[in-house]
């Protein structure tokens, strides 16, 4: 594959190290999200490593709700990676729109079992921590969730969270203490992410780094009156501190909540 094989449309986002574009394989008019870095910065930054670990990681994952890196290929100034595009973009964006701000029961139990269906795969094929935050969700037309770990780079210039620390509220206990994290920062980032499906805002959301630092070492959490008991239920399950006893991903799937809301 080259650059020729595509034609590039309008751009989605753009990041650290390059910009990601819509675009269409010319033979077959399929869509896909062309996502461009450039090896001088790559290089200036020295990622290279990071870039070449997250290829492979990507194109031995395959999951429906995974963002799949569809192929890859590189000329003198810039890498290219073919990545599946989803035609409702930022699952955020959905989010901050829905009334109120936050998604019904329906849409909240669906998205939470699609990407707690995509980290039990992780999981099983040992990759961890995919820094799962509504940021890092895309939707597809069909309205399907898709896990894509913007990690280290792309922020689509859009409904990005207002501070840079939007990334504290989804730290877990053992990574707010130093601690060494494990698959179970995953379960605990589920719980926020499922918090802030059904408020519209992250539990630990402070004016200041220390406040949600205490808030999250001491578990603090308040619920709005809309939250239905199943759903704070689960949360509950999940934003426990000691990780041990945190509910599991398959448990999550089987939950009463989000087996009779999805
Ligand atoms: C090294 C490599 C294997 C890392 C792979 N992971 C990524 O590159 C993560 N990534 C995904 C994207 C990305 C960004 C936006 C989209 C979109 C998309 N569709 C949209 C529809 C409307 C508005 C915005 C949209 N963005 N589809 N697929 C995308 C993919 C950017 N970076």
């Amino acid at each position: 594959w080259s650059l020729n094989d595509f034609e590039l449309g309008k751009r989605l986002g753009r990041g650290k190290f390059g910009r990601v574009y819509c675009g269409r394989e010319k033979r077959s008019g399929y869509i896909v999200a062309v996502k461009t870095l450039v090896k001088y910065e790559v290089a200036k930054e020295k990622v290279e490593h990071l870039v070449l670990r997250e290829i492979e990681i990507q194109s031995h994952l395959k999951h429906p709700n995974i963002l799949q890196l569809l192929t890859w290929f590189h000329d003198d100034f810039r890498i290219y990676l073919v990545l599946e595009y989803a035609g409702q973009g930022e699952l955020y964006r959905h989010l901050k729109n829905s009334p109120g701000g936050y998604f019904n029961e329906h849409l909240a139990a669906k998205y939470l079992y699609q990407v707690a269906d995509a980290l039990n795969y992780c999981h099983k094929n040992q990759v961890i921590h995919r820094d799962i935050k509504p940021e890092n969700l895309l939707l597809t037309s069909r309205g399907d969730v898709k896990l894509a770990d913007f990690g280290w780079s792309v922020h689509t210039p859009s409904l990005k969270r207002k501070t840079m620390c939007g990334t504290l509220d989804y730290l877990p206990p053992e990574m707010v203490e130093g601690r060494s994290y494990s698959i179970h920062v995953d379960q605990w980032c589920l719980g926020v992410l499922c918090y802030e499906f059904v408020c519209g805002y992250p539990p630990f959301e402070s004016n200041s780094s220390e406040e949600t630092y205490q808030k999250i070492k001491t578990v603090q959490i308040k619920f709005p009156s809309q939250v239905q008991p199943g759903a704070i239920d689960l949360i509950k399950k999940l934003l426990i501190h000691d990780m041990t006893k945190r509910l599991t991903l398959p448990e999550v799937l089987k939950h009463e909540w989000v087996v009779t809301n999805m």
